[in-house]
């Protein structure tokens, strides 16, 4: 008997499934199944009761042993599936909605549990990116993908991501994000509602092109390091791979603009806290990429939660210590009545973006020790990575194309003149309007954020689709700037597109995003934008770009930054002019 109702549970609960074309989205299904197995718990609680009786001791013992092993298996048996019943109601409660709507968006067909991580499964970060383009391909620009129990709606439709961007509604940021907030916290770029509204309105001031124009001494002085080091290479002539060393001159410049400290990462770059940098950036990458380790829970028990609990001792710890020691600065001073911008003789002292939120308030309150490390550390992830993936793809691009070389070091020329230690202002930067367009059309190819997502947190309909509560929305600028209908001839690197007299009015502004649009657009762009004109005007300045010796396969690994997978080979030559 028991046998019996035990293969109709197998029969029952694999039934539903198998009849359903569309088993994920197939929310009747999950309900049918549900009331088979509540069905067959019935028919199991009934037969408890069946026994026979017989006159022989022996005999009865025996059955008496049977009758109990049976009643124990069945309770068992109604136990599980008891569990199971409770654990599909709780999946349709949860997923009740995704599960429908889901199955509305095209995507490729997704099992229980697993959704579409089998087609995920062995693949390289690399391959991964590239099978993300072969589905927009195939289900058109938006489509829906599950990653185990996790729905993401991938959007490549311009008309979609303008409504996306331009609404104050969609401000909450998808799930990635949760990897990089034990080192950023609640800082601008994971914030969401009242907090993200009040830090963002003091922040924006910060970067002011008044208060930029302090940093561009920086961005020279670093450039100036990046050069020398650079002179090696020049002289061997060797291909090399210029992203690691980028980064660390983008680490630089970042952790002076932000906390007015050198940690020179360039002439040092096995301090613990560049070190520390390079882990956390390191872990972030594995648990995007990581099916287990993607959930809290399962992280929580990993090695990696140590080497990262390790890394954000060293730097919560740095920033903290800076943060006390300029709030003291800052509070001797005003005892004192000196303004604590004021070097001893008297002269104006450059403000780290740090000083700023020291004398920021919200509400008529001073923020705390812990907003303002929240705030820097965002600084120091925003603004070291993107840069570095920005820079190092522009030479690359110079590199690959020397008649664009040639015209922006013709325009920087003109700009600056031939004395190569004359260092550039913030008016020169203003005035290389070539390149801008070569800036441009490098974030076009190589967006350093390829991707970015929003969490919606109700139903949405945009554009006749429903986004369902709970997903993940995510828009690629990546896969925006390589599509043909949007840019003709898109693999030809060719800064004039965006020049205006062909650019202008004629293409959606949605369509290229690479600093987002809208309330939650990048802050630091022109922060950004003058850092990337500072450095490789520096570099063009002094030297030759060249494409590597061996020609090499651009693949890309897509994580909160675009990287090279590997590397960004060049070659420089001293320039002679
Ligand atoms: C080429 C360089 C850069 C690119 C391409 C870039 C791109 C972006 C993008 C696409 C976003 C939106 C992300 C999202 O919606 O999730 C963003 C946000 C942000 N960026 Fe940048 N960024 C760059 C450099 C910088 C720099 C240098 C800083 C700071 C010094 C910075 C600070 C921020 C901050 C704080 C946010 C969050 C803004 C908010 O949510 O209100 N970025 N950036």
């Amino acid at each position: 008997m028991f046998q019996f109702a035990a293969r109709k549970h197998v029969l029952w609960t694999v039934a539903p499934f198998g009849s359903s074309p569309y088993v994920w989205d197939a929310f009747d299904c999950v309900r049918r199944w549900a009331n088979w197995i509540l069905f067959g718990l019935i028919i199991d609680i009934q037969c408890v009761g069946v026994h026979r009786q017989s006159d022989d001791n022996a005999q009865q013992q025996q059955q008496k042993q049977q009758q109990q092993a049976t009643m124990l298996t069945m309770i068992v048996a109604s136990v599980l599936a008891l569990l199971l019943s409770i654990a599909i109601w709780w999946t349709v409660a949860n997923f009740g909605s995704a599960l429908r709507y889901a199955g509305k968006l095209g995507g490729p067909r997704a099992y229980p549990l697993v959704g579409n991580g089998l087609l995920f499964i062995n693949k390289t970060p690399a391959e991964f990116l590239q099978l993300l383009g072969r589905l927009i391909v195939q289900y058109g620009k938006c489509l829906r993908v599950w990653l185990g129990t996790q729905l993401i709606v991938l959007v490549t439709d311009p008309k979609d991501i303008e409504v996306l961007l331009s609404s104050p509604k969609y401000i909450d940021k998808s799930s990635e994000y949760d990897f990089i907030r034990p080192w950023l916290g609640e800082g601008l770029l994971i914030s969401s509602g009242r907090k993200w509204q009040t830090h963002r309105k003091i922040i924006t001031p910060t970067f002011h092109f008044k208060i930029l124009e302090q940093f561009v001494e920086i961005f020279d002085q670093q450039g100036h390091t990046f050069v020398d080091i650079l002179r090696l290479f020049a002289k061997s002539g060797e291909t090399f791979d210029v992203f690691p060393l980028v980064t660390l001159c983008a680490l630089d410049v970042i952790c002076e603009s932000a906390m007015g400290t050198k940690v020179n990462a360039q002439m040092n770059s096995e301090s613990d806290y560049v070190k520390a940098v390079k882990e956390i950036t390191n872990l972030i990458q594995l648990r995007i990429y990581d099916f287990v380790i993607r959930y809290e829970f399962f992280f929580r028990f990993s090695a990696n939660r140590r080497r990262q609990r390790k890394a954000l001792a060293i730097l919560h710890g740095y920033t903290d210590s800076v943060i006390r020691a300029r709030r003291q600065e800052l509070n001797e001073g005003l005892a004192k009545g000196k303004d604590d911008h004021e070097d001893s003789v008297g002269m104006k002292k450059r403000m780290a973006f740090l000083d700023m939120l020291l004398q920021a308030t919200v509400d008529g309150r001073p923020l705390t020790d812990r907003e303002i490390r929240e705030e820097v550390d965002t600084f120091m992830f925003e603004g070291h990575d993107t840069t570095t993936s920005a820079i190092s793809f522009m030479l690359l691009s110079l590199a690959k194309n020397p008649e664009v070389q040639q015209r922006a070091f013709n325009e920087v020329r003109n700009i600056v003149g031939d004395d190569r230690k004359q260092p550039v202002t913030m008016t020169m930067l203003n005035d290389m309007h070539y390149m801008d367009l070569v800036i441009k059309e490098t974030l076009r190819l190589y967006p350093s954020v390829p991707l970015f997502g929003r969490k919606m947190l109700q139903n949405t309909e945009i554009n006749g689709k429903i986004f369902p509560a709970g997903s993940n929305v995510v828009m690629l600028p990546f896969f925006l700037g390589r599509d043909a209908d949007l840019f003709p001839n898109p693999e030809k690197f060719d800064p004039e597109r965006f020049s205006v007299e062909t650019s202008a009015e004629k293409t959606n502004p949605y369509q290229y995003v690479p600093f987002s649009a809208g309330p939650r657009n990048c802050i630091g762009q022109k922060f950004a934008v003058a850092e990337l004109k500072s450095l490789v005007s520096k570099v063009l300045r002094n030297y030759e770009l060249l494409p590597p010796e061996e020609p090499h396969e651009e693949t890309f690994i897509a994580e909160l930054i675009l990287r090279p997978e590997h590397g960004v080979p060049i070659r420089v030559k001293p320039r002679v002019y």
